[in-house]
């Protein structure tokens, strides 16, 4: 199963700019999560904290019991070995073909002889679709293929946790779900966290298990898919539907005055942008059939059911509909449309289903973490996340 990233409090700036503070998450061992966020509110800078190539300020980012902000060298050497990342361009060498691009790892690190080397590169290179390419030079190639070929380099050390920065740059609708299903089969078959850097609607929609934004140097929200995609904050809808009309500005964001100007230029008629409202949960993409069942999905369920009463309402009732009637038996779930749900009662020996009375005790009701208040709306401000007490 793949590792466990515990973040919190984390802060990074660079001299005066400060780029993020106080971001506090947990990526779920084996789950799949993305980050979204405006361009240039610092999720490549995240990316590469993660990993230690970039210093934070302060807070803490702990691995398998090591704090990688405050650890020696050493320990971060060793710690990086869990890691494998695919840059945006695949990050090949351009004067070595595929096979030597992804057998390099191995060579760097590894004291394994050539055979045992072949064998590994060419069950990368057949697990990411590259069968028969491994002579080819990066420049050969399209850049779909040289993102799987980025992505097989990156699973040679058998990693534990996969970061990916912004896997559709470059690439059209098509190849990024190809790429996308590529990541959910890779995730089936070997069970590691994967935390994924995009603007693309589409991916976070259909991929993840969990969902963050990054936004007005802090973290809005990080939790289940369910509760970003059917939360009400003005910042996250913008974000999904690609319009013009919210807080997020050209640049990063926009003052009360030119939100009110634009405001009453688009009551006024014109085109926000965007083609129609997107909202609401769709159906999450699968491994292909024929491949393993996502470990990492099964454990979410158990986990998400757990938390389950921390939820928005919306959330709440999304994810109970996206039970099968077997599971809702065995979580003692209803779905009941516009009303509170009975959540997070397991059955008990017989399997019976708990009672529904359409109200829930107080102690279930769902509220936000930490507040105990609804969700506040016309501001981006969002609940806590997922940190300690959170989601
Ligand atoms: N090494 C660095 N030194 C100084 N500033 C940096 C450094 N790396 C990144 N930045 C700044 O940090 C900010 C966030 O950059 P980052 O690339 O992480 O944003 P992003 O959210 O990934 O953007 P995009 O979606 O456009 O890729 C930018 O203002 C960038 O100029």
């Amino acid at each position: 199963m793949g590792a466990e990233v515990v973040i919190e409090g984390l802060t990074k700036s660079f001299g005066k700019q400060a780029i993020w503070r106080d971001v506090t998450l947990t990526l779920p061992p084996g789950e799949v999560s993305a980050m979204l966020g405006p361009s240039g509110t610092g999720k490549s800078v995240f990316l590469k904290s993660m990993i230690g190539l970039l210093k934070p300020d302060r807070g803490r980012c702990v691995i398998n019991g090591v704090d990688i902000v405050t650890c020696s060298e050493h320990k971060l050497y060793e710690i990086r070995k869990l890691f494998g990342v695919l840059f945006q361009d695949g990050a090949l060498f351009g004067s070595m073909n595929l096979y030597d691009n992804v057998a390099f790892p191995l060579r760097e690190h590894t004291k394994k002889s050539e055979t045992e080397i072949r064998r590994i590169v060419l069950e990368k290179l057949d697990m990411t679709g590259l069968n028969g390419a491994d002579k080819k030079l990066p420049g050969e190639i399209s850049g779909g293929m040289r993102k799987r070929a980025g992505l097989a380099r990156a699973l040679v050390l058998d990693p534990e946790i996969i970061l990916v920065d912004e896997p559709d740059s470059g690439l059209d609708p098509v190849r990024t779900t190809y790429i996308s299903q590529l990541f959910l089969d890779v995730n089936a078959q070997i069970d590691a966290t994967f935390l994924i850097v995009t603007h693309n609607i589409n991916l976070a929609r259909t991929v993840p298990d969990n969902l963050g934004m990054l936004f007005r140097k802090e973290l809005v929200m990080f939790g289940p898919r369910e509760v970003l995609l059917t939360s009400e904050e003005p910042v996250v809808k913008q974000f999904l539907n690609g319009k013009m009309q919210g807080p997020i500005g050209m640049s990063e964001e926009k003052d009360s005055a030119q939100m009110a100007a634009e405001q009453a230029m688009f009551e006024a008629g014109h085109h926000a942008g965007g083609v129609e409202d997107i909202s609401g949960v769709p159906p999450q993409m699968q491994p292909t059939p024929g491949v393993p069942t996502r470990m990492g999905a099964v454990r979410r369920k158990d986990r998400v059911m757990e938390i389950m009463h921390r939820l928005p309402p919306a959330a709440q009732e999304s994810i109970i509909e996206s039970l099968s009637p077997e599971e809702q038996r065995h979580y003692g779930v209803r779905p009941h449309r516009g009303q509170p749900q009975q959540v997070g009662a397991r059955p008990q020996g017989d399997g019976v289903p708990s009672q529904h009375h359409g109200q829930l005790p107080a102690d279930q009701v769902a509220r936000i973490p930490g507040g105990g208040q609804p969700p506040r709306t016309g501001t981006h401000r969002m609940p806590p996340n997922n940190g300690p007490g959170g989601w």
